[in-house]
């Protein structure tokens, strides 16, 4: 089997103020551990069109403009390997994120960014242990 090269994941920061959005996994590889919502890039999208396009399918909410943040490598294992795309967007107070896909996530919560809980979604502690920072 010949091997598979590394997939594109795009992961969407939303900020309200210093609180970001996460949930726990569920289902899919990662499962029981706290992610952003996100996912894979398809092709021909740019990572804007999936930000908003995977932030709409998995919350409901309809994000404008998410930019570039960071990227990550991780390799999960010897056949799973994703680059993924951090995109950022700060949202008003009133957003609110819906579960829209029940049986690939616990629940969408709002935490602070120094707070996020754990265990992490690789992707997520990769970002966390990095020299992003997000406010400034
Ligand atoms: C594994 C990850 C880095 C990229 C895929 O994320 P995901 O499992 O949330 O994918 P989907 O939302 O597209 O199902
Ligand atoms: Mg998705
Ligand atoms: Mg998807
Ligand atoms: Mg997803």
């Amino acid at each position: 089997m010949s091997p598979v090269g590394p997939k594109v994941g795009v992961g969407v920061l939303l900020f309200k103020g210093e609180n970001v959005l996460v949930g726990k996994r569920k289902g899919s590889h990662g499962s029981g551990t706290f992610a952003l919502p996100g996912g894979h890039l398809e092709l021909g999208e740019s990572f804007e069109q999936c930000a908003i396009r995977e932030v709409l399918e998995e919350t409901g909410v309809e994000i404008r403009d998410p930019v570039f943040a960071y990227a990550t490598n991780t390799v999960f294992n010897a056949t799973t390997h994703y680059v993924t795309v951090f995109m950022r967007v700060d949202v008003e107070p009133g957003v609110e994120a819906k579960l829209m896909e029940p049986d690939k996530c616990e629940g969408w919560m709002w935490v602070p960014w120094d707070s996020i809980p754990e265990p992490m979604f690789e992707p997520l502690q990769a970002l966390k242990e990095s020299r992003y920072q997000p406010f400034g």
